[in-house]
């Protein structure tokens, strides 16, 4: 007889990234998303499992992930609530040995960037996690130079986003992509010309928020071939409207989104489910200024995506 005893005990996939985007609209040109962290844990018969090694009774972890995925698509999201309802019901009356489910679910909360110049509405940022900056600098010598800037305004654009055309080597496997999400947390830093920077009563709330305006707008508009491309139209975008910012240095980490293969469990993913993936993640990272002027934005600040 064991001495020990097994006690409280539950397993699950814990933290799958979904991402559902749903068309509406005639021609499904309006879209919405749902991004969720969704953990599983399971309850139930599962002594021999630990005791045994006789694995019967286990459900692995592995096809409760992919229940989530299935789910976005089979079901949709519609909140999640309605969505941990459906999958915690489900694992209980789908297998004997499955007593309960708790389905533990994080809501990432999108806003829509309006895009008045046209109908599809597909760009969106994250809502409250977006800092601003300022740096300033005083010297005897050149005078005032001030660094605006942003940090952790994550956008993402649910379509009008290709890549594809790019080297491929011994170690290319990327497939090439014709509609994919477009998703970064934009780090933005701006330098303003000295007559900015000197002048009395200079208005630099009002600054900031046409240059935020614009990078959004541009991110927005864009249609992208590559987030280098889109980081270049950013800035641009910045330089042709605001006259006093001499130079736009942007940091744009790739945050990837993969579309889940859901053709094992006879679905069709028809760019409607994605996985978030957090790591690791390309990193975009460039300076546009103005001809003739010296950059002075420092370019090796550590970016975390
Ligand atoms: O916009 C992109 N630029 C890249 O350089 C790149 N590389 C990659 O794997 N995916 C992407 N996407």
């Amino acid at each position: 007889m064991s001495k020990h005893v097994l006690a409280q005990n539950q397993y699950g996939k814990a933290e799958n990234r979904i991402v559902k985007v749903t068309r509406k609209g005639n021609d499904g040109s309006w879209h919405e998303i749902r991004d969720l962290n969704v953990s599983v844990a399971l309850r139930g018969e599962f002594r021999d499992v630990h005791l045994t090694g006789d694995n019967a009774n286990c459900l692995p972890t592995d096809t409760t992930k992919n229940t989530v995925y299935a789910f976005g698509k089979e079901h949709g999201i519609a909140s999640p609530e309605a969505f941990g309802i459906l999958l915690a019901k489900h694992f209980v009356s789908s297998q004997d040995p499955i007593r309960e489910a708790q389905i533990r679910i994080e809501e990432f909360a999108w806003e829509r960037i309006p895009v008045p110049t046209r109908k599809e509405q597909h760009s969106f940022a994250l809502k409250g996690t977006e800092v601003r900056t300022a740096q300033v600098t005083y010297s005897e010598t050149t005078g005032l130079q001030v660094v605006s800037g942003l940090k952790d305004l994550t956008v993402m654009n649910s379509t009008n986003s290709e890549f594809h055309g790019f080297i491929k080597d011994r170690y290319t496997i990327l497939k090439e992509a014709y509609d994919r999400i477009l998703a970064t947390k934009v780090t933005a830093r701006w330098a303003h010309s000295a007559l900015a920077a000197d002048e009395a009563g200079y208005d630099w709330d009002q600054a900031y928020k046409k240059v935020r305006k614009n990078l959004l707008e541009a991110f927005a508009e864009t249609y992208s071939y590559s987030l280098q491309q889109t980081l270049n139209q950013m800035a641009e975008r910045v330089l042709d409207n605001c006259p006093k910012v001499n130079e736009v240095r942007l940091n744009l980490p790739n945050k990837h989104h993969f579309l889940v293969d859901l053709e094992p469990f006879g679905l069709k993913n028809d760019n409607e489910v994605y996985f978030a993936a957090d790591r690791m993640y390309g990193l975009i990272e460039g300076t546009i200024h103005r001809d003739g002027v010296q950059p002075v934005i420092a370019t090796s600040d550590w970016i975390v995506a």
